[in-house]
């Protein structure tokens, strides 16, 4: 089923590989394909060291592909080389961190630190455009805009949150990819800044990649999900058919480790053992649709498991 929308970010068959001396090569990312439309959020998944945060650096330009391509409005970045348009780039795509204490200057006052890309890009007429353009930003993530000339130590986690958020905003981009932005914030905390981000990708018409551990939070977020094991995207669909109708061995023992609050449905819960030693069967296995715009990283005689799967949970006939 050919998908009408435009493509902001296309992933086309993408390796990275570190080395750190010939015997010690860690291959972070093998055969990703996919693309992230205008508009939508897409979520990625995975344990610790599956290959989410190279795959962000990837499409911000600090890591070259080793295979593969990445195109941004339908350029290759590896032949974004002139300043006029490497430095367009590098506007509209911006990042939000994890930890919001350790990616702000504790010594700058928080309207130098929001200022930092308007500086970077000459977006200020004057100073006093700056002001109000620091201003008009605290106030959409909703802090108070009377408090530019504190400094981060004065807000609390969230709130520093916000100010990374409104750094990022700054230069007006098009694409944020935020790695693992509430996982250091009090859960209470999480979800308010999850819906400032939905609410901000409305108003501002933004694309965001969300990179987490967490699939119950990236499902809340997510219009799609891929799903990261050992370097490999083993899943990619709608956020409720990855969530509600995983296909993917390993997806489905990501989810049978989520604990579920009612301690009933948790005492009659299976749960599913994934063998990540799988992979290493030497299977020739690649991205298959199962179902529409559902993928699974499948070996040839596989393909009948996971449509059988599919049949069941009635995403075909
Ligand atoms: N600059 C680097 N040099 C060498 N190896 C790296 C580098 N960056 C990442 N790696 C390795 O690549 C693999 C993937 O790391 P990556 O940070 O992308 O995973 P992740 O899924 O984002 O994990 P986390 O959630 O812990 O950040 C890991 O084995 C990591 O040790």
């Amino acid at each position: 089923m050919a998908d009408e929308r435009k493509k902001l970010v296309e992933i086309q068959g993408l390796d990275i590989t570190f080395n750190e001396g010939k015997s010690n090569e860690t291959k972070a990312v093998q055969n990703a394909s996919f693309d992230i439309y205008e508009g939508e959020t897409f979520g990625l998944v995975g344990e610790s060291g599956s290959g989410k945060t190279t795959i962000g650096r990837a499409i911000m330009k600090l890591y070259e592909p080793t295979n593969g391509k990445i195109l941004f409005e339908g350029e290759d970045l590896a032949k974004l080389k002139r300043r006029g348009k490497l430095s367009k780039f590098r506007q509209a795509v911006q990042m939000i961190f994890q930890d919001p204490q350790a990616s702000l200057d504790l010594r700058m006052k928080v309207k130098d630190i929001v200022a930092e890309g308007i500086d970077v890009n000459h977006l200020a007429k004057n100073d006093a455009d700056r002001s109000k353009q620091v201003e008009d930003l605290l106030e959409i993530v909703g802090l108070n805009r009377d408090h530019s000339s504190r400094y981060p130590h004065e807000f609390s986690g969230g709130q520093r949150q916000r100010i990374g958020i409104a750094r990022a905003l700054a230069v007006q981009p098009k694409f944020i990819i935020a790695d693992e932005p509430i996982s250091a914030l009090d859960v209470s905390i999480q979800a308010q800044v999850v819906n400032l981000l939905k609410d901000l990708q409305v108003k501002q018409g933004l694309t965001y990649l969300f990179i987490a551990h967490d699939l119950s939070m990236v499902k809340y977020i997510s219009d799609r999900i891929g799903v990261m094991h050992w370097g490999k995207m083993v899943e990619i669909g709608t956020a409720d058919e990855v969530y509600n109708h995983p296909l993917h061995d390993y997806t489905r023992s990501l989810l049978s480790s989520i604990p579920v609050p009612d301690p009933s449905v948790e005492e009659q819960r299976v749960p599913i053992v994934y063998d990540p030693t799988d992979e290493l069967d030497g299977r020739d296995r690649q991205m298959v649709e199962i179902a529409p715009q559902h993928f699974v990283w499948a070996g040839e005689d596989e393909i009948a498991k996971y449509q059988e799967r599919a049949r069941e949970f009635g995403l075909i006939d």
